[in-house]
């Protein structure tokens, strides 16, 4: 057989990984053995927006999942209050077991019952994956005993439970029992949910984004799809002043200034000090809150006017202020202002800083720049995220694909180019990751902000209202109009339109949103269009749970289907702990497949076939003399 040099040369360095035959041989039986296995489960989230402990006690418990388990294996030998308590221990081994030695509950027996009960769960979350992948999932220094306790067939004239008593008496002498339940806790947690996706809205409006983060960046297998407001955040780390002027404003708003200042190290101190002397009539949170807005709205209007392909000049209405009359004409409605005190607002350049904010901005520009900490979040965020994701045949974005009134995929223009569907994503995707590591370029930190509330950006898909909200007195001047996605994504049409555009599968695919809160409690349905686009953000954040009526979603997506958990909300880690307290969750099926799911049928299946074909090749190398095996 021919081959071509690059062929050669990748033959040859696959050669190096399997040097002989029976290797080969070996890796094509192990892959082959994993395509017939069922898929790995996905769980996708959105909008956490810095619930930390709903999420921390979320992510433990693995969505309900393992109290599901746990109930199908022992409701029928255990109390209710006793499966809770396994739960517990299972989401938080440390603390549980912290608590039962203080209770003096940890007696040999204890123990004994306890991992028996762990090798049960375990080798029912382990059943569907192949014991190579089970084993990676465990952690090294216990890797031997728990292979051994899930696997290992005991000689004959040893049975099995005496042959488990062995080794856990052996682990109570030495000690080391409890750092062996925590281990063992952490490899089943991982086995329940093989990978997660995080479909946008880590940060603002809760107390404890940076927290989240810290921990999805522990997670073995994950993805995010960025949201307005991670975007946001992002463009705030790569420079751009408006973005830092709205990330503080929203930290004001939602009073949880700590984030930035303990969680990030960036003080707003320079900043209270000014507003305390502009505004002195005001609290400090709100006279901040005032300075850093017409900041803002400033910065916001040089922005538009130097990016004229934003089509926003509509925005424009800080020079339409009248201080006289205390209102403001807006298409061609007099509306009335909340207030007309605008000390640092000039009649003359209603949109250049004075020297003073123009300060302020720098510094605070420095301070973002300089958090290494934020840094470290945002480069995880890039390193994991995108503007969207395709995953086994579905297409995951945080808002809309924008739309126009007819329904067809809207144009947009940037650097003369014109985009739309899937161009336009690509587009943005490509400019975000410019903005935060390219050369800076005032024109890519624009789009930033662009992407956080443009009028046709993908991550907002609304005409977001923050001058009317802030400063005009007139309800109805501050709603936001939606892109027709929202609209035309309850048609399947619409949605395997979408689907094609990004090569994907209408019979199998699935479009899956966040950012719009579900309104359960007024009776609106998550999934859409027959079927094909699921809107998962069902409130994790409190502000919203009023309007949702639940505090979040969890989309399920195994061997068997779809299905949508949804939580109730969640007390405290506190109470879990010590009373066994769970969040509750209600499964609800979406689609159920005829058929299970096979490995075969995933884009990892895809992957192995490529691996499978490179492996046949090489066997054929070997055994024709164009690569020389090892004996
Ligand atoms: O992506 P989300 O969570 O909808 O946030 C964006 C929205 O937040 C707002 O800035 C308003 O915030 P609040 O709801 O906290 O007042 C809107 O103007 C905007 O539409
Ligand atoms: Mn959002």
């Amino acid at each position: 057989m021919n081959y071509s040099q690059q062929k050669y040369k990748y033959l040859y360095l696959l050669s190096e990984k399997y040097p002989t035959i029976q290797e080969v041989y070996a890796e094509i039986i192990h892959l082959q053995a994993i395509l017939d296995l069922p898929k790995g489960t996905e769980h996708f989230m959105s909008d956490l927006h810095g619930e930390y402990e709903a999420f921390y006690h979320i992510l433990n418990n693995c969505s309900g999942v393992i109290r599901e388990k746990v109930d199908f294996l022992f409701a029928r030998t255990l109390t209710a209050e006793q499966c809770a308590e396994f739960c517990t221990l299972i989401y938080y081994p440390k603390e549980k077991l912290e608590t039962l030695q203080e209770k003096e509950f940890l007696t040999a027996e204890w123990y004994e019952i306890t991992i028996y009960r762990l090798i049960k769960l375990a080798k029912f979350v382990a059943s569907k994956y192949t014991r190579s992948k089970v084993r990676k999932a465990m952690p090294k220094v216990y890797r031997y005993i728990l292979d051994e306790l899930l696997h290992a067939q005991p000689k004959e004239h040893v049975n099995q439970l005496s042959y488990h008593k062995k080794i856990v008496d052996t682990l109570i002498s030495i000690k080391s029992a409890n750092d062996f339940i925590i281990a063992f806790s952490k490899m089943i947690k991982r086995l329940a949910v093989d990978h997660l996706h995080i479909v946008g809205d880590i940060f603002d409006r809760g107390m404890r984004p940076d927290a989240i983060i810290d921990m999805l960046i522990e997670h073995h297998s994950l993805d995010i799809e960025w949201g307005n407001h991670d975007i946001l955040w992002m463009g705030a780390a790569a420079g751009s002043e408006a973005c830092i002027a709205t990330v503080i404003r929203n930290s004001l708003s939602y009073r949880n200034m700590d984030v930035l200042e303990k969680g990030y190290a960036i003080s707003l101190r320079p900043l209270s000090l000014f507003a305390a002397k502009i505004y002195p009539d005001e609290n400090s949170i709100s006279a901040s809150k005032k300075a850093i807005s017409m900041i803002l709205f400033k910065l916001e209007g040089q922005l538009i006017y130097r990016n004229p392909e934003f089509k926003m000049e509509d925005r424009l209405l800080l020079h339409k202020i009248d201080r006289n009359t205390s209102s403001i004409t807006i298409d061609g409605k007099i509306l009335p202002l909340k207030s007309a005190y605008f000390p640092t607002l000039s009649q003359l350049s209603p949109y250049i800083l004075t020297e003073e904010e123009a300060q302020i901005m720098r510094d605070l520009r420095i301070t973002f720049q300089e958090s290494e900490k934020l840094h470290k979040h945002i480069r995880f965020l890039y390193k994991k995220g995108s503007m969207y994701r395709c995953y086994n045949q579905n297409l995951l974005f945080h808002g809309c694909i924008p739309l126009d009134e007819n329904g067809d995929f809207a144009n947009i223009t940037f650097d003369g180019k014109t985009y739309f569907g899937k161009s336009y994503m690509d587009y943005a995707d490509k400019k975000a990751r410019e903005a935060y590591f390219g050369i800076k370029q005032q024109k890519n930190l624009d789009f930033m902000w662009y992407l956080w509330c443009g009028s046709k950006s993908p991550l907002s898909g609304r005409k977001i209202k923050t001058f009317e909200r802030d400063i005009v007195d007139d309800p109805f001047s501050w709603a936001e109009p939606k892109n027709p996605y929202y609209h035309y994504s309850n048609s399947e049409k619409t949605c395997d339109m979408i689907l094609k555009e990004f090569n994907l599968s209408t019979k199998r695919g699935h479009i899956i949103n966040g950012h719009v809160p579900v309104k359960v409690i007024n009776g609106e349905n998550p999934v859409r269009g027959n079927g094909k686009a699921i809107v998962i953000d069902g409130g994790f954040c409190r502000a919203y749970q009023k309007t949702t009526g639940i505090a979040g979603y969890t989309l399920i997506y195994n061997s068997y289907g779809l299905r949508l958990m949804s939580h109730q909300p969640f007390s405290n880690s506190q109470k879990s702990l010590e009373k066994n307290e769970d969040i509750e969750s209600k499964s609800k099926i979406i689609e159920q497949m005829q058929t299970r799911i096979m490995v075969n049928d995933t884009d990892l299946g895809e992957e192995i076939k490529i691996q499978l074909s490179d492996l046949e090749e090489l066997l054929n190398a070997y055994k024709t003399g164009v690569l020389t095996p090892q004996e």
